[in-house]
């Protein structure tokens, strides 16, 4: 594949009755999640980077070409951009085979090698049984498995899924992730995904663009956004994940459990691993993902516990939401932790407080990075 490397910068205006969008932002190549409530223009952003929608004003440009200038009058039509788009039910052409559907993604590559990509794509996305069969007889998940590959196949210069995983079981999404990962590490092109699985996107990427009502309300790494009230008027915080970055202390197979060092002695946490599945090494990289709701608070240790977790830290900020509290706890690393104000007022949660996170080891979701 053919390795560009270029920003998608976009400086539009669009008005529509009771509406309007207004974005001025840079998407660097990488992976960029788009989060934002219903109608804040996630999708609208995608159409007119697409071309499918056409902006009032402003610019929008890839690599260093113009896509869209209202000033310039250029406005390159949807099939001249270099953009693969997937759409949440996939979108194929209902007459052609899935085989016909991915040749079509390979019209614009410029070498030769077309079967042996075209190969490699159906063994990554687990098609290659599908290959003659029509979009009408698959299911979902297949469906959207066969556009990801078509767009792929296109060589695209930016890359553009909305809501990519819905329709696929949750061993099809971790079979799917780290393709994703590697292609976009490998294309070194945007990636735009729009999804409402936060746990998902933060296992591909840690930067997101969050917008509300229209506007780009914060364009940040994940761990900064957490720390910030704004993120949980956007996203429910049942669904707001702590993400640590760790690394691995020590391997015990026989357990099938691994020790992560944080920050500074005594900030280890223990996760459990399937041995034979995975294989980890002293000194390698993890991502721990720890949901807010998973943590207990208690103002000392715990005894005779099956907590293999306990990290002292002190709260830092308390956020009142509604019947729930989150308290952001400094424990050599930030920590959110969520618990019912009634808890919180019975142990006199507050700023400054001294408090042990408790968690188990079971409640820690971790991938190497
Ligand atoms: N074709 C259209 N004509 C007029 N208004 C539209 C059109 N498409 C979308 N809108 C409006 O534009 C706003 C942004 O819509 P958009 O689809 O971009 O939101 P979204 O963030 O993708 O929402 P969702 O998460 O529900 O898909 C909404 O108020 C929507 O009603």
């Amino acid at each position: 594949m053919k390795k560009v490397s270029g920003c998608l910068k976009i400086n539009i205006t669009l008005q529509r009755p009771g509406f309007s969008f207004r974005i001025n932002e840079t998407f660097k190549p990488g992976i960029t999640g788009v989060f934002g409530q219903s109608g804040a223009g996630k999708t609208t952003l995608l159409q007119c980077i697409s071309g499918g929608v056409h902006p009032e004003n402003g610019y929008i440009s890839s690599n260093g070409h113009t896509l869209f200038s209202k000033s310039d009058n250029v406005n390159v039509p949807s099939h001249k951009r270099r953009v693969g788009y997937v759409f949440q039910e996939g979108r194929l052409f209902p007459h052609f085979s899935v085989r016909q559907n991915l040749l079509y993604g390979t019209r614009f590559r410029k070498n030769n090698n077309t079967g042996n990509a075209l190969e490699r794509m159906t063994g990554m996305l687990n098609i290659d049984h599908l290959i003659d069969k029509y979009p009408g007889s698959l299911s979902g998940g297949e469906r959207q498995r066969v556009a990801l590959g078509r767009a792929l196949l296109a060589s695209p210069e930016i890359l553009l899924l909305d809501e990519p995983f819905s329709a696929l079981d949750q061993e099809l999404r971790q079979q799917i992730i780290p393709y994703i990962s590697k292609v976009a590490k490998h294309l070194n092109i945007p990636v735009l995904i729009v999804s409402h699985d936060l746990p998902d996107i933060i296992k591909l990427t840690s930067r997101l663009c969050l917008l509300s009502k229209g506007e780009v309300v914060a364009h940040d790494h994940y761990e900064a956004l957490m720390h910030q009230q704004y993120l949980f008027n956007i996203l429910p915080a049942a669904d707001a994940l702590n993400s640590i970055t760790m690394e691995v202390k020590s391997v015990n197979p026989e357990d099938g459990m691994i020790v992560l060092n944080g920050f500074g002695e005594g900030r280890r946490v223990n996760v459990t691993f399937e041995p034979g599945v995975h294989n980890y090494t002293r000194g390698s990289k993890m991502k721990v993902f720890l949901r807010p709701d998973h943590i207990v608070l208690a103002r000392g240790r715990v005894e005779g516990s099956s907590f293999r977790n306990q990290l002292e830290g002190r709260i830092v900020e308390t956020f009142d939401e509604g019947p729930r509290l989150l308290c952001h706890v400094d424990c050599g690393f930030p920590l959110v932790a969520e618990v019912s104000r009634a808890a919180g007022r019975e142990l006199e949660l507050q700023k400054g407080t001294r408090v042990f996170c408790l968690f188990k080891t079971l409640a820690l979701d971790a991938v190497q990075v």
